[in-house]
């Protein structure tokens, strides 16, 4: 079964995408981390992140593998690089280049063939897995989302400029020519602003136990 989870920055695909997994023993694979670890890597190589062709080019280099849900490269665990300011900075931009979006499909395509998967990110329901057994748009207020991601590292960025941020990427987001942020047809839409991780959590869940006739 594929459950595909989409929504904006900081609504919560991970830490839910993550409950379920661990709820359902199924799979886990955040998307994001993709666009995140090539951002990385070739950022890390000294190239420009702007150059989107060099970055397929670098993407194309490495060879990812999801290890309990971690991205690694050779082996190696590099999730703690991920959310980095370089990263942050060109991650939404790289990752509206359509002919990295088409490697990144491939690989989840391919490593959640046959299996039991939770997949998250943006454009899961509509683009990677439109016949998912079960697809989910997570919604809330920018406002929202900002103070969840403010909380995150207080230590950080000021709220306001977390804010600034977050109404940024969702434009990225939501204009991307290819791969854009949009509620798929048929998705089970959940504004979680008011909600908590667990009634999220339970949503969700009853969605899955119902279409496995549980
Ligand atoms: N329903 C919720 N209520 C309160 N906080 C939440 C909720 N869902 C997620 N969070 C918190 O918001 C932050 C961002 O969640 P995350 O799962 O990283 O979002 P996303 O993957 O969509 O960017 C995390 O600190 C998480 O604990
Ligand atoms: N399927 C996906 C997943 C992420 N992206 C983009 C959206 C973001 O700008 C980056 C990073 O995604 P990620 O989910 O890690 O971002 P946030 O944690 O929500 O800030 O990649 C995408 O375009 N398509």
């Amino acid at each position: 079964m594929v459950v595909a989870i989409d929504g904006p920055a900081g609504v919560g695909k991970s830490t839910i995408a993550k409950m379920i997994a661990q709820e359902c023993n199924f799979y886990y694979l955040n998307s994001g981390s993709f666009y995140r670890a090539y951002t990385y890597l070739h950022v890390q190589e000294g190239k420009d992140p702007m150059d989107f062709p060099s970055v397929l080019q670098t993407a194309k280099h490495y060879v990812l593998t999801v290890d309990e849900g971690h991205i690694c490269v050779d082996g190696k665990n590099i999730e703690d690089q991920l959310h980095t300011r370089d990263v942050d900075r060109y991650v939404a931009k790289v990752s509206a280049y359509p002919p990295l979006r088409e490697f990144v499909n491939e690989q989840l395509r391919r490593i959640s063939k046959d299996i039991d998967v939770v997949v998250e990110g943006r454009d899961i329901t509509t683009v990677v897995f439109p016949d998912a057994e079960l697809k989910c748009y997570f919604d809330a207020k920018p406002e929202v989302r900002a103070e969840r991601r403010y909380k995150q590292h207080p230590e950080g960025q000021d709220y306001e400029s977390v804010l600034r941020e977050i109404i940024e990427r969702d434009h990225i987001d939501r204009t991307k020519p290819v791969g854009a942020l949009q509620v798929a047809q048929g998705a089970l839409y959940i504004d979680t602003s008011y909600l908590t991780m667990g009634q999220v959590c339970e949503k969700v869940l009853s969605a899955i136990f119902t279409l496995k006739g549980e």
